[in-house]
């Protein structure tokens, strides 16, 4: 039997709506607290991973004057001239890393974005605005050590997925030690409000679920970001300050062979706020945003975690193993 302490949740739930809840968890206690206290945040976020698929995480250790930092650095490089960005850009489907993308079509996504990889792979190099000025030099700078920041919060909340799954705490530390995941900055630019009425279809960024282990969202305050409920609505996964909505993605969902939910999520215009003149405008706001996508060494063999299959369960591994890089890249191909 469970030790009843270990059931104590130090979660409070954000979003309650269409059986879709998604809880803010403090992340605090799993640093500094008790081994028991550890083990119950362990319990909350890996219980959120296989109920909604989501979670705000607060506590997480980053501060918030790096975040500011980042988000800055990132406003500033898509103010660039459209001919600096499009210098920047890169397509190969290995790297997910398709640059600066405006993307064209019949409804098509409003926005733009960076993809940032990690750096220093050979074949597939980072392109930075480091050689136009000292703005692209402090980018550089900006974004690796953000980079290297995010690496570090993933490995805990493995440490953490790993507690929660009964698995030992340093479990993934192998499999997520080299980093390959890729930081993608992006830009929703301002929009008028007739591009919405006009196209009932139109959104700012489709539908879709995340490829990887978890993604770190961070968002700004403007909102938009939506996730899809059990009963097929779209509920909003509203801005609350100094936390990162952290989501599980695909490759996480078939690791623990299904036991995890990898959610499918958008983002459309923001919400209208009461009361704050807003409504008058006949444009939306831009917004920016930041996905951290985390993923497993590329090199490593991912196959159903221990505990999630077995005889004695009667479940059986509902998937081939692959490598994590295999997986990716067809996942990538696919979209091209
Ligand atoms: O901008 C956002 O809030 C979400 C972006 C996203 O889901 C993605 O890039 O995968
Ligand atoms: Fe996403």
């Amino acid at each position: 039997m469970a030790n009843p302490a270990l059931e104590i949740h130090p979660a409070t739930t954000a979003i309650e709506k269409d059986d879709l809840v998604i809880p803010v968890i403090d992340f605090g206690p799993f640093f500094s607290g008790t081994p028991s206290d550890k083990h119950a945040v362990a319990l909350s976020i890996t219980n959120a991973f296989k109920t909604s698929g989501f979670l705000y995480l607060k506590a997480h250790g980053i501060p918030p004057s790096i975040v500011s930092r980042v988000f800055t650095s990132s406003s500033r490089f898509f103010s660039r001239p459209q001919s600096q960005k499009d210098s920047l850009g890169w397509t190969t489907p290995q790297s997910n890393r398709e640059g600066i993308s405006t993307l064209r079509g019949s409804a098509p996504d409003l926005k733009e974005t960076l993809e940032i990889g990690r750096e220093g792979v050979e074949g597939l190099p980072n392109h930075w605005p480091d050689h136009l000025d000292d703005e692209g030099k402090d980018f550089k700078e900006t974004m690796l050590s953000f980079f290297e920041t995010c690496k570090n919060l993933h490995r805990q909340i493995m440490s953490a997925i790993a507690l929660g799954m009964n698995l030992p705490e340093h479990f993934f530390d192998d499999f997520v030690n080299e980093g390959d995941n890729n930081l993608r900055l992006l830009h929703y630019p301002a929009v008028r409000k007739e591009v919405f009425k006009d196209n009932p279809n139109q959104v700012r960024a489709g539908e879709h679920s995340d490829y990887g282990s978890v993604t770190l969202l961070f968002q700004d305050r403007h909102g938009g970001l939506q996730v899809r409920s059990p009963k097929g609505t779209f509920v909003d996964a509203t801005p609350i300050a100094d936390t990162i909505v952290v989501n599980a993605g695909d490759l996480l969902a078939r690791w623990s062979n299904d036991t995890i939910r990898s959610t499918r999520h958008r983002v459309i215009q923001p919400p209208i706020p009461a009361g704050e003149g807003a409504a008058d405008s006949d444009t939306y706001p831009s917004r920016y945003s930041i996905a951290y996508f985390c993923n497993p060494n590329n090199n490593k063999l991912i196959e159903a975690l221990p505990g999630t299959y077995g005889e004695d369960m009667r479940i059986e591994k509902k998937y081939a193993d692959i490598t994590a890089g295999d997986y990716l890249v067809s996942r990538l191909t696919a979209t091209i």
